[in-house]
C-alpha cells in the first residue's frame, strides 16, 4: 500500500477531542467546495438535537451526505478535482458495517485502495478507541480490532496524519 499518490488526511483522536473541528478547519482553508459525509445516525433524541447543531454550526456552505455503509460509493459518486470532502467518522462505519454483517476486510480494502485515486481533497475522521483496557465483551473487542487494523491502513494511505488530543495537533506523517 502506498501513499505516494494520495492527498488525503487523517485525522485520529478521542471522543470530544476536537478531531470534527480540526478536520473541518482543514476543508475550510482549502478553499474548495465544502463536502461532509456523515456515517452517524440519528438513533436517539439526543443525537438528532447533536446532528441538528452540527450542521448549524458547520452553517450554509457545506452540502451534507449521510452514508452509514457505502461510503466508498458514495466518496466515488461525489469525487470531484474541486471538493474537499471531509469523512466523519470511519469508528461509526466500521460499527455499521458490523451491524449490518458486511465483509469488513473487503470493505477496508476499497477504502485504503479509493484513496489514492481520489480527486478530491479527503479528509478522514476517526475515534482513536484502542487506549483503554480490554473489552470484556467479544464485540468490543472485536470492534477494537478492527479500528486499530482500518487506521493502520488509513494512515499508511494518506499523506498525512494527525493525532488529536485536548484540542491539539500532533502532525504524525506529512
Ligand atoms: N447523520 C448525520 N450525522 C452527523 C451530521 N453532522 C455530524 N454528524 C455526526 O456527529 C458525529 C460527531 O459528533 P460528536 O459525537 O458530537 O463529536 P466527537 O467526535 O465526539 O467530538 P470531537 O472529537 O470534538 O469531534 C460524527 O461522527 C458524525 O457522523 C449530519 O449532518 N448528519
Amino acid at each position: 500500500m502506498s501513499s505516494s499518490n494520495s492527498r488525503s488526511v487523517f485525522v485520529l483522536g478521542g471522543a470530544r477531542s476536537g478531531k470534527s473541528r480540526f478536520a473541518e478547519s482543514l476543508v475550510s482553508d482549502t478553499g474548495l467546495e465544502r463536502h461532509y459525509v456523515a456515517t452517524g445516525q440519528a438513533w436517539d433524541d439526543e443525537m438528532r438535537e447533536r446532528i441538528a447543531q452540527h450542521r448549524a454550526d458547520r452553517g450554509d456552505l457545506w452540502q451534507t451526505h449521510e452514508e452509514p455503509i457505502d461510503l466508498v460509493a458514495r466518496l466515488a459518486a461525489i469525487d470531484a478535482d474541486e471538493r474537499s470532502v471531509l469523512v466523519d467518522c470511519l469508528t461509526l462505519w466500521v460499527t455499521n458495517l458490523m451491524m449490518a454483517e458486511r465483509d469488513i476486510a473487503a470493505e477496508f480494502a476499497a477504502l485504503t485502495a479509493f484513496l489514492p485515486t481520489a480527486r478530491a481533497r479527503l479528509v478522514l475522521v476517526s475515534n482513536e478507541v484502542g487506549l483503554g483496557i480490554v473489552p470484556d465483551n467479544r464485540m468490543a473487542r472485536e470492534f477494537r480490532d478492527h479500528a486499530g487494523r482500518l487506521h493502520q491502513m488509513v494512515a499508511a494511505a494518506s499523506a498525512e496524519v494527525y493525532f488529536i488530543a485536548a484540542g491539539l495537533p500532533l502532525k504524525m506523517k506529512g
